[in-house]
């Protein structure tokens, strides 16, 4: 017989209050058929996207008090007062960068005597991450920067995302959906790009390799994708490696510019950190030739890898203008601004199909390795255990101290 385990999903208790969630009611109840030792508990919750009904339908047990459970998941981090001692927990803690704002909880978690698994930490053998909500987020950044151009020329209409149920919802209302001749500048390889991809070939947006989109113009709406390999050229021998660019990403040139005068719409899908070139500067900004006149920035750095993100918007009021002569922040829509699409929740406006994507991810490569006690993937991503920081995250012994 082996021994049952009690999984439960913690209500999301940092304000703004998330309303993704680790496991759908389908997902709990796949789990449940196809692991009988296992039962599902869900905390009450308001904000959740799916319903308490939703989960007692699937035959997750909902229950305020989940003293029973051994293993809590969750998405955002956990503050102090409702963490469980004793228990393990899996949630996006923010602490591997020694985040000032989540120091608290990490020493919480460490007097608690909680085992901590980061999502974050969770990879693959070749180093790339496991879970991630970057898919949905291209989706949805990819539709408000082209609801935002469709407001700006006038020329079309989108409703916003977060208007739709859900995804399928969101696709049924593209049909009949005509674009103008536009070009569109996609950046980005990862989770971001796809999504993005996704979209443009949902709306029949036509791919162009970018040496073409640079030289002609269409009569129908066009993307073109850069990848690193495509932005980023070593200063010296004009080469690109992936391992070099990650370890020297200041020895490389960025190869953005001429973009800036072929393209009406930017949507920015790039990693970027602070030693990595801009896609291009503020001076280039104020020339006659940046036609660019909407930036989905999806990545969202403020003054990143695009110098005219001004700060985040809100995924009510998601469009702000900038000024190309002074570089300063306005009303969206005005003749002499870009504008800038800088959410930096977007997957939060379809929760529904982000949180299934993500439980998908964490099903297939996780679950497994969760329950099994004994995975190095998982001891990898383990934080803190035993009342200590592990080994693998040591160096955050200054940060608690
Ligand atoms: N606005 C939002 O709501 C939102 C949501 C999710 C992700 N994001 C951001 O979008 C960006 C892309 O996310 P993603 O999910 O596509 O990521 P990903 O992990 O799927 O892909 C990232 C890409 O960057 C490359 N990369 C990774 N580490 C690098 C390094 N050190 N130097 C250079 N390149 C590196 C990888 O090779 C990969 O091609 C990230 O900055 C992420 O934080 C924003």
């Amino acid at each position: 017989m082996q021994k049952s385990v009690h999984i439960g999903l913690i209500r999301e208790e940092k304000h703004p209050h998330d309303n993704r969630v680790a496991f759908t009611p389908k997902q709990c109840q796949w789990i449940m058929h196809h692991f009988p030792h296992v039962a599902l508990y869900a905390q009450p919750s308001p904000h959740r996207c799916f319903k308490d009904e939703e989960y007692a339908k699937a035959g997750v047990t909902i229950s305020q008090n989940l003293e029973n459970c051994c293993i809590l998941l969750g998405i955002k981090e956990v503050p102090p007062t409702f963490l469980l001692p004793n228990k393990t927990y899996l949630f996006f803690s923010h602490t591997k960068k020694k985040q000032p704002h989540n120091r608290d909880m990490l020493k919480a978690i460490l007097e608690k005597n909680i085992r901590l698994v980061d999502y974050e930490c969770l990879v693959h053998p070749d180093g790339q991450r496991i879970l991630g909500f970057g898919f949905f987020a291209g989706v949805v950044g990819a539709h408000n920067g082209l609801l935002a151009y469709g407001q700006k020329t006038g020329l079309f209409k989108l409703k916003p995302v977060h208007q739709s149920h859900d995804f399928q919802e969101l696709i049924s209302h593209y049909f009949g959906v005509k674009l103008p001749p536009l070009k569109i500048v996609a950046t980005g390889s990862g989770r971001v790009a796809a999504g993005v991809l996704e979209i443009m070939g949902l709306l029949g947006i036509k791919y162009i390799p970018p040496e073409e989109f640079l030289m002609n113009s269409y009569n129908y709406p066009v993307y073109t994708q850069l990848k690193a390999g495509e932005l980023y050229l070593r200063k010296d021998d004009k080469t690109y490696s992936r391992a070099d660019f990650h370890a020297h990403p200041e020895q490389y040139d960025c190869k953005f510019l001429p973009f800036v005068a072929a393209s009406d719409i930017l949507m920015n899908g790039i990693y970027w950190d602070k030693n990595i070139p801009p896609l291009f500067s503020a001076k280039d900004l104020q020339k006659d030739n940046f036609r660019i006149q909407v930036i989905a920035d999806i990545t969202d750095d403020t003054n990143g890898s695009i110098p005219c993100n001004l700060g985040d918007s809100t995924i009510d009021d998601p469009v702000y203008g900038v000024d190309k002569q002074t570089m300063t922040r306005t009303a969206p829509y005005l003749p002499d601004t870009v504008d800038m699409m800088c959410v930096s929740n977007l997957p939060n406006e379809l929760p529904r199909d982000a949180s299934q994507y993500f439980g998908d991810q964490l099903m297939k490569y996780v679950f497994e390795d969760l329950l099994s006690g004994n995975s190095e993937m998982i001891k990898k991503a383990t934080i803190a255990e035993n009342g200590a920081l592990t080994s693998y995250f040591d160096y955050l012994q200054d940060y608690i101290a």
